[in-house]
């Protein structure tokens, strides 16, 4: 573990300033100052930052661990792994597991085995209803004390008003947030990709952007009627921003994520049938890019999260139509983030890491993440953000590679990530 993290750039008020953190034995901040003069006795604990971006470490609101059930794709062990070489220190993983934890027994030794197993924060969602896909609603107050972050039959939309209703009536007795995956399952056809110009040039089958804002339209009015907290799970339509514009607007507790990917590419980078292309929700248009760009701008859009869902190499390399949906994201995230946003966009430092950091914490309620404080835990990650590397597979401790990011330049690698203290990555 390390005590003295010197030599670092801290934001500040919204400015980069030099700083030494001191940490102590339980992995705590102890002090934060220009200059740190007491100097642990034991050298190793000491770690020199040459003047990197020390961030609060980031949170990731939604990542797919797949461990039990799908452990060819990622492990609890390689998951963390990842997500703390993508400088994250917490995270919420996905409930879409096999079996999937719709019973306490498997829910509370889940939550235990996320606490053993991985080397960073691990806080796990429940499922809405049994399988993720039946009518039958969880137990929610008993998840709850079992230490569920919230309710999502992520993979999955809701299909009945009914259960809807009801659930977010049972969530917001409990004050806890109904976390949805949005799509209407009538409305997507057999589509792979989105139903726009690259469906129609490789002939493949298109998701309408109509099956997730119809369902978001829906969730906003049982929103209103029930005071829930809803929060809309990887948003990728321009409609979908403009309702929870007007839901915001309204003062409903409505908040919402988008993923790096949403924000970076659209339908147009889909030339050939190439499945690294291929997630859910799919990617849409220029038009809903520059949507997801406004909705970040103007608070819309609370926070970013990764979505990483970790395929086999073999799965992928199938076609658009047969491989399954979804792509890595832990360990790119900052890095395409900071490239694409900050270094050559028009976001500031501090919105990126207010997205990445004290919004997830306050939109998850996670009191003890997301601050570079004294008197909190020791959670951060150090980021070069000057020289230029290249996204590559061979790096990655996920064991899925499946991204389309591989061999983009992008400056902000991570060189250290710190969990209450101890040493969860460090760049060789
Ligand atoms: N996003 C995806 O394309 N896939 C996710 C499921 C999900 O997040 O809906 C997965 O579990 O693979
Ligand atoms: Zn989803
Ligand atoms: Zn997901």
């Amino acid at each position: 573990m390390y005590q003295l993290i010197k030599n670092g750039q801290v934001l500040i008020d919204g400015q980069l300033q030099k700083r030494d953190i001191a940490i102590d034995a339980t992995g705590q901040i102890t002090a934060i100052e220009p200059t740190i003069t007491a100097v642990p006795t034991d050298p190793e604990t000491i770690y020199d930052a040459h003047g990197h971006f020390v961030s609060a470490g980031l949170i990731d609101g939604h990542v797919h661990f797949r461990d039990p059930g799908f452990t060819t794709k990622e492990t609890l062990k390689t998951g963390s792994a990842a997500v703390a070489h993508g400088g994250f220190t917490s995270v919420i993983a996905m409930p879409n597991l096999r079996p999937v934890p719709d019973n306490l027994l498997d829910f509370k030794t889940l939550v235990a085995r996320n606490q053993a197993e991985t080397s960073v924060h691990t806080y796990q969602f429940a499922p809405i209803t049994n399988e993720l896909t039946e009518q039958t609603i969880v137990d929610m107050s008993a998840f709850k004390a079992a230490g569920a972050a919230g309710f999502t039959n992520d993979g999955h939309g809701v299909q009945t008003a009914q259960t809807m209703y009801q659930a977010m009536q049972m969530a917001a007795q409990i004050n806890m947030p109904i976390v949805a995956h949005v799509e209407d399952e009538s409305l997507v056809n057999g589509g792979v990709i989105h139903d726009g110009q690259a469906a129609k040039k490789l002939g493949i089958p298109g998701i309408a952007s109509v099956s997730e804002s119809a369902q978001v339209a829906r969730d906003i009015e049982l929103a209103r009627a029930t005071s829930v907290h809803y929060h809309i799970c990887h948003i990728s339509t321009k409609e979908t921003v403009n309702l929870v514009r007007r839901a915001k607007k309204d003062g409903l507790n409505v908040t919402c994520e988008v993923t790096p990917h949403h924000l970076l590419l659209d339908d147009s980078a889909i030339t050939s049938d190439n499945a690294m292309l291929k997630m859910n929700p799919p990617l849409r248009t220029l038009a809903d890019r520059q949507a997801l760009w406004a909705g970040l701008m103007d608070g819309t859009i609370d926070i970013i999260a990764t979505d990483h869902a970790p395929h086999t190499t073999e799965e992928k390399q199938q076609s658009l139509l047969k491989a399954p949906f979804g792509i890595v994201g832990s360990e790119t995230a900052f890095s395409l983030l900071y490239t694409h946003l900050v270094a050559n966009g028009p976001f500031s430092l501090a919105q990126l890491t207010s997205w990445l950091t004290t919004n997830p914490a306050h939109v998850f309620n996670l009191p003890h993440a997301g601050q570079l404080a004294v008197g909190q835990p020791a959670d951060l990650a150090v980021f070069n953000l000057t020289d230029t590397t290249t996204i590559d597979a061979n790096t990655f401790l996920s064991k899925g590679h499946n991204t389309p990011f591989i061999g983009e330049a992008v400056q902000g690698d991570t060189l250290l990530t710190l969990v209450a203290g101890q040493i969860a990555y460090q760049k060789e």
